[in-house]
């Protein structure tokens, strides 16, 4: 069985149905990309998945885990955890503050038999193995919000990352960067990889094919189809998608 499983989710809004029976799966140590044109249904896809948005139709489990009744929160407690295209970050508070309180939340209760002394000191060792995690031991002690975008985006990622996720949700990871920054991400989730199931949603189309061990087509909220990137690249259907626009499947 899949690590994680999406099964006939629908989503309507009135009379426009946004999501049309979509079933898609990732498998554990898998980067699975989830590309389709402007207005396809990918946000709304991924509100469902996480629990931003209810369902009117479908099933998710992850790791043999009925997400399906669970609120948001829940979802993240059994193992889903997002980043999102707007940055979570508490601006104020350095990197150090920020991680400090993302471990806290997850991890607060684990700590409770330890001596307060011991348990900050263990939220310490966290909070800076997140940091190494994401490139941002050099900046732990730097104000957030006074970071390049770039370093944000990593801290936002090293926050979805403090909830020990089996399955990450990326939305748009790459957005407002430039190649530098990207080229970056690009390799912080390739080795992210090792730990985490990776569902990613992502515009930039360079970095999908380099990045995704398999790709769904979303067109008008229905898979159009699911295949390794050679497979996608080479298939007419997305050509016939993505025509006018062929840099981007190249
Ligand atoms: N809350 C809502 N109410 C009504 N319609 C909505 C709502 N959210 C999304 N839609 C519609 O659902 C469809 C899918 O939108 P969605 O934003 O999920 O697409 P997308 O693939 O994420 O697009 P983009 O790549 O441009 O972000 C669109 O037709 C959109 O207008």
């Amino acid at each position: 069985m899949s690590l994680f499983q999406a099964r006939g989710l629908t989503k309507r809004f009135g009379g426009l149905t946004a999501i049309d029976d979509v079933s898609i799966a990732v498998e554990a140590r898998e980067i699975h990309a989830l590309i389709g044109p402007n207005g396809a249904g990918k946000s709304t896809l991924v509100n469902l998945i996480s629990g931003l948005l209810p369902l009117d139709a479908g099933h998710l489990s992850l790791d043999g885990t009925d997400l399906t009744p669970m609120n948001a929160h829940q979802r993240v407690r059994a193992g889903l955890s997002r980043c999102f295209q707007v940055t979570s970050v508490f601006r104020h508070q350095t990197v150090r503050g920020n991680l400090l309180l993302a471990a806290q939340a997850h991890d607060g209760s684990s700590f409770r038999f330890l001596s307060r002394r011991a348990s900050e000191r263990q939220l310490e060792d966290t909070a800076m193995a997140l940091a190494e995690r994401v490139g941002l031991a050099q900046e732990f002690d730097r104000v957030a919000g006074a970071l390049p975008h770039g370093a944000q985006r990593k801290l936002d990622v090293a926050l979805a990352l403090a909830a020990r996720p089996k399955l990450l949700l990326l939305d748009e990871p790459l957005a407002g960067m430039g190649p530098e920054d990207s080229l970056k991400m690009v390799e912080l989730i390739h080795a992210l990889r090792a730990e985490e199931a990776i569902l990613l949603i992502e515009h930039d189309m360079d970095a999908v094919f380099r990045l995704a061990d398999r790709l769904s087509v979303l067109v008008y909220g229905r898979v159009l189809v699911t295949g390794s990137p050679a497979a996608i690249k080479a298939d007419p259907r997305v050509q016939e998608v993505y025509l006018g626009s062929e840099e981007e499947t190249a």
